[in-house]
């Protein structure tokens, strides 16, 4: 079983627009679609359509849309209600597949609301394989959401004396850095998802000022390797899963590192590529699979949401992990473990 958590769920409202977006002008909109979206929702659409038996926690009420909208999709749900509509998160997607996200801030989480979804996680979880903690934590008071929630599985593991899940964390800015600072220095995650841009904010917030920006990190994937390579021991996670655009992804680990180059797409939208390819990682991991192989299912689901519209994250046969090109690494950066 993998449970995912997404604290700040969101109805995704993709409009399509039959010519390029210009701005301060009216326009006709093409076709316009709802789905359930927020990062560890479209992980779990995406475990649950490929026959992975996943959890979906979000905090949100029983009558909210956003979970007659999981629930019609078959997805297992546990819904913390917590007194106020999901929010609306909107993309405006354009022909040639550039999508522009206007998201929402959501609304904050009342103190008893955030009890509830720790203890439901810790309960759901502490016997699970994965823990997935995904997206935005709601404003407030709730930055420290991600390493109460680890915290509180790991307590009801030892509790009930079984190993608990492996963890892996698809966030940004200061919630995640919020997990890799947790437990006195060292991160209990197996696995983080940053892109390019994520990567270098985090390794700036914790004072490494000599790692690129994102923007040129995701034009050097040897520059972004090294990099990686190099953050990996300072942050103490198990593995970084770094998605690179339409350059592929990176998977760096304790015993090796290996990219990953997607086949040709044509480009719909981009919204829900970087939550497939943890799907796909998942599946593969849950499957036994060897790094190369978890590394090239990330990548072809990835690019199979990439070509799909709006927050669509693809089913199984809708990839091609056979066109992805996986290509092991030698290490060159120092200072690893
Ligand atoms: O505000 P967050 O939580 O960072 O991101 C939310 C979101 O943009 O992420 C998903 C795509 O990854 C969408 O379904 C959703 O609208």
């Amino acid at each position: 079983m993998i449970v995912t958590v997404t604290a700040n769920p969101s109805i995704d409202r993709t409009i399509d627009l039959a010519a390029p977006l210009r701005l301060g002008e009216v326009q006709v909109v093409a076709s316009m679609r709802e789905q359930a979206g927020g990062k560890g929702v479209n992980v779990a659409r995406a475990l649950h359509a490929a026959d992975v038996d996943v959890l979906a926690v979000v905090p949100c009420d029983g009558t909210d849309p956003l979970l007659a909208e999981i629930a019609a999709l078959g997805v297992a749900t546990v819904a913390v209600p917590t007194g106020a509509p999901v929010r609306s998160n909107v993309t405006v997607s354009e022909p040639d597949g550039t999508t522009t996200k206007l998201n929402a801030e959501g609304a904050p989480l009342d103190a008893e609301v955030v009890t509830r979804l720790i203890a439901e996680t810790a309960e759901r979880a502490a016997t699970a394989q994965w823990l997935v903690l995904a997206g935005s934590v709601p404003p407030g008071d709730t930055i420290d959401l991600y390493p109460r929630l680890i915290a509180a599985v790991r307590a009801r593991s030892a509790e009930l004396g079984v190993a608990g899940p492996a963890v892996a964390v698809d966030t940004s800015g200061p919630a995640l850095a919020s997990v890799i600072r947790s437990e006195s220095g060292r991160s209990s995650v197996d696995l983080i998802k940053p892109n390019a841009h994520e990567l270098a904010e985090l390794a700036a917030t914790l004072g490494h000022t000599e790692v690129a920006d994102g923007d040129t990190l995701e034009a050097d994937p040897d520059l972004a390797l090294r990099t990686a390579e190099s953050l990996l021991p300072v942050l103490g996670v198990g593995a970084i899963l770094l998605t690179l655009g339409a350059a592929g992804a990176l998977l760096v680990t304790r015993d090796g590192s290996w990219s990953a180059r997607p086949p040709r797409i044509t480009l719909r939208s981009t919204v829900g590529a970087g939550d497939s390819s943890l799907a796909g990682y998942l599946s593969a991991v849950h499957a036994g699979h060897p790094p190369d192989r978890v590394l090239a299912l990330a990548v072809a689901y990835g690019a199979a949401a990439a070509s799909l519209a709006g927050s669509s994250v693809p089913r199984p046969d809708q990839t091609r992990p056979d066109l992805v090109e996986v290509t092991a690494l030698p290490r060159i950066a120092a200072g690893h473990q």
